[in-house]
């Protein structure tokens, strides 16, 4: 019998990735991807050309779009972007979100939407293009996130594009609790009210393609994940892709008016309560520049540096941060002796460093009530051995690592596995085998997050 096969995409912050799935097992048939330009903003043509050098997708019965959240995409009324799309880990928009966070205050925002005003979120990106380029913001006649914009792209520009409740509960102007945009916050912030896209229910079609294919409605890169991984009830994703998330399926909505924990929707008609940073698995490969070695070399120095990098300790907010909420943090090392100095300890702390803003992440979620009996390790910088052999021990908890795919891109192929089959629910597909880590309650691991913890308030003050 011949297979359905669909299509997954994830076009997240560094790259487009492409996987051809079989609807009926999940079984991955193959994967492309093609890089995206560095770079906090960039024209969504570079996404376009980056999913279209890949090849057409003419043989797919179904596809779906996940893409990295919140990134502005403002169109003019002939579909044209007026402005670059300022994408999630770009800070300038720090000003507004401290605006906006005043004008309505933290609770408020917390209750009635759902998260509290970051310089990530797509609300703050419309207030700094209101207040910068006011000639600009008046033409806007669209505002769509990435994953929308692909999707629209894909369906032939519809008069009306869409998105999905995972999403929009990431632009600040939706409200997760009432399942509405706020035109009462877009107006807020951005002194205008620019057509919005229609929210898809979680299996509902956005469209088909011109060959034919249906088009899902897509989600947020972390919301793919999520259900690339099937998750049960006390297991937390952790992915060190460009951004560090820290998320886990939830039936209770989170509200946390310090803004830490976002309380996002998932993919299913949930919650997907999330803690995210700015510096995940760059922090590695800003470590292996400064060392001058490959990716694997550094992961070769860190193994073989001092399980607690000799008390070498890196803050490494390199590029601001967003949990804890530092947009313009620069990165602290601390510890540093003659003795420790070395290319091994160096490594190692760009390792712990790396883990400790994770598992400060992880607390704050336990802290909302969310069970994290089992953290799940994806993303890029999941391949590192020193990181998977260590994350265990840093985070205290149990982790296991699944085989090496694109979770985001397979969650978006379920997605639209989901959507062709007009089924209640989602289809099973099984989730391969993994590789588990046990924390020992190595006594350096709790000296490492205690160094941690007193060179960040030393530094940063919280
Ligand atoms: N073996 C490895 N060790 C450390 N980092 C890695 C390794 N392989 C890939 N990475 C890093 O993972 C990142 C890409 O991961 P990915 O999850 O695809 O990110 P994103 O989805 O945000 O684009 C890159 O920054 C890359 O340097
Ligand atoms: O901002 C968030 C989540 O709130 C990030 O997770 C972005 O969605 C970027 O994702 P990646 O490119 O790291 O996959």
């Amino acid at each position: 019998m011949s297979r359905t096969v669909i299509a997954g995409i994830d076009s997240s912050t560094q790259s487009t990735k492409v996987l051809r799935v079989d609807a009926e097992t999940g079984e991955i048939l193959s994967k492309t991807s093609a890089p995206h330009p560095d770079g906090t903003s960039v024209n969504p043509e570079r996404w376009w050309e980056a999913l279209a050098s890949q090849g057409d997708l003419d043989d797919v019965a179904a596809l779906s779009v996940s893409a990295q959240q919140h990134g502005m995409v403002a169109l003019d009324a002939s579909g044209t972007p007026v402005h670059d799309a300022l994408l999630w880990n770009d800070t300038r928009s720090a000003p507004q979100a401290k605006a906006l966070r005043e004008a309505l205050g933290a609770e408020s925002w917390a209750r009635e939407i759902g998260i509290v005003p970051v310089p990530s979120f797509t609300v703050t990106k419309l207030a700094w293009l209101a207040e910068n380029h006011p000639e600009l913001a008046d033409r806007v006649d669209q505002v769509m996130l990435p994953h929308d914009w692909l999707t629209w792209r894909l369906a032939g520009r519809p008069e009306t594009a869409t998105t999905d409740r995972s999403d929009a509960s990431g632009t600040g102007y939706y409200s997760v609790p009432e399942g509405r945009y706020r035109d009462d916050i877009l107006r807020l912030a951005f002194g205008r009210s620019p057509r919005l896209p229609r929210v898809l229910a979680p299996a509902e079609a956005a469209g088909r393609t011109s060959s034919g294919a249906l088009i899902a409605a897509g989600c947020g890169d972390n919301a793919g994940a999520a259900l690339g991984l099937g998750l049960v009830p006390g297991e937390v994703v952790i992915s060190i892709g460009t951004s560090g998330t820290v998320f886990a399926p939830s039936a209770a909505r989170i509200q946390d008016p310090s803004g830490a924990v976002a309380g996002f929707a998932d993919a299913t008609g949930h919650n997907l309560p999330l803690l995210a940073t700015i510096n995940a698995a760059r922090t590695l490969s800003a470590s292996s520049r400064m060392l001058n070695v490959d990716l694997d070399e550094l992961d070769a120095l860190a193994s073989a540096g001092a399980p607690d990098a000799g008390g070498l300790t890196l803050i490494p907010y390199l590029d601001g941060e967003r949990t804890p909420d530092l947009p313009h943090a620069t990165g602290t090392m601390t510890g540093l002796t003659r003795a420790n100095l070395t290319p091994e300890n160096m490594a190692r702390a760009s390792v712990l460093g790396l883990l400790c803003t994770l598992s400060d992440a992880l607390e704050r979620l336990r802290a909302q009530g969310v069970s994290a009996k089992r953290i799940v390790l994806i993303g890029g910088g999941s391949m590192s051995r020193s990181v998977r052999r260590a994350a265990a021990e840093i985070f205290d908890t149990e982790v296991v690592v699944p085989p090496s795919a694109e979770y985001v891109a397979l969650g978006a192929a379920r997605q639209a596995a989901w959507a062709l089959s007009g089924a209640t629910e989602p289809p099973t597909w099984t989730r391969s085998t993994e590789q588990t880590y046990e924390p020992t309650g190595a006594s350096w691991a709790a000296e490492v997050r205690g160094r941690f913890t007193a060179a960040r308030i030393a530094t940063y003050g919280i």
